[in-house]
């Protein structure tokens, strides 16, 4: 049987009672084994202890999965915002990022893992998006068990000519919502993928140096094994590993 493409899952350093964790959580790797036909690699964040090209040379793509933990504001020229934060997480991410891009290697991003690809191309984040009394408000309330925080969600709309409405066949998702933050300015190079009702950007896409970048803030991980449309985005992640065309013409020319 011929070997399946390998993709690096990041991890997050958590605490696991007085010692220090990697963690990725199961349904992540689940989906990418599951859906998109991959083998996986955890990616642990220690910069300290290995280097992102060690990683990015040996695998096929990266998922950037997504954490109860922020992006540090200074890495978008933000004063101090609200934690948890993981600077070892950012570090690592956005090492992996440029060194995927410089071997033109795919490269997902889902909720944090997608607000690191907006920092990594020069964009920003809006810390309120959790904020009581805003027309959407993008996370269920805290403290809520987490059946009930992923069941938080509104619609997105699709971009007629992007990657996600062209391979799904659809203009319209319904999707989970679990962020406090979003996009506020949108990296340079990086295409609009689906917008949610107030406006907020919701998924990208970009093709710079042949890397096909795909990311959405929303968690297809959640109910892949349920949901035909959150399954197609690891479809389209099993595609791009594979190298196989993807509908339109977004991804064709560099960004
Ligand atoms: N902390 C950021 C990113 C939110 C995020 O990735 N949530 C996922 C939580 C569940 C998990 O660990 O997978 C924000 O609040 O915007």
């Amino acid at each position: 049987m011929a070997a399946r493409p390998l993709i690096g899952i990041t991890a997050c350093n958590r605490p696991f009672g007085e010692e220090a964790a990697q963690v990725v959580i199961d349904r992540y790797m689940e989906a990418a084994m599951r859906h998109a036909d991959a083998a996986a690699l955890l990616i642990p964040a220690r910069p300290d202890l290995m280097r992102a090209g060690e990683a990015a040379a040996r695998i096929d793509g990266l998922l950037l999965t997504g954490s109860p933990s922020n992006v540090g504001p200074a890495l978008y020229g933000d004063a101090d915002g609200k934690g948890p934060f993981d600077p070892a997480r950012d570090e690592m991410s956005l090492a992996l990022i440029a060194a995927m891009i410089d071997l033109g290697k795919p490269v997902f991003g889902i909720c944090r893992g997608f607000q690191e690809i907006n920092v990594a191309f020069g964009g920003t984040l809006d810390r309120g998006l959790g904020d009581p009394g805003r027309p959407l408000v993008h996370h269920a309330p805290d403290g809520v068990p987490i059946g009930a925080m992923f069941a938080h969600g509104h619609d997105v709309t699709l971009a007629p000519d992007g990657v996600l409405a062209r391979a799904l066949g659809r203009e319209a998702l319904t999707v989970n919502s679990v962020h406090f933050q979003g996009v506020k300015r949108l990296g340079e190079g990086l295409a609009v993928e689906a917008r949610a009702p107030d406006g907020v950007i919701e998924a990208v896409s970009a093709a710079p140096n042949g890397a096909h970048i795909l990311a959405v803030q929303w968690h297809p991980e959640w109910q892949a094994d349920r949901d035909a449309s959150s399954r197609g985005f690891f479809g389209i992640m099993g595609r791009m590993l594979r190298g196989e065309p993807i509908g339109g013409d977004r991804l064709k020319e560099g960004a």
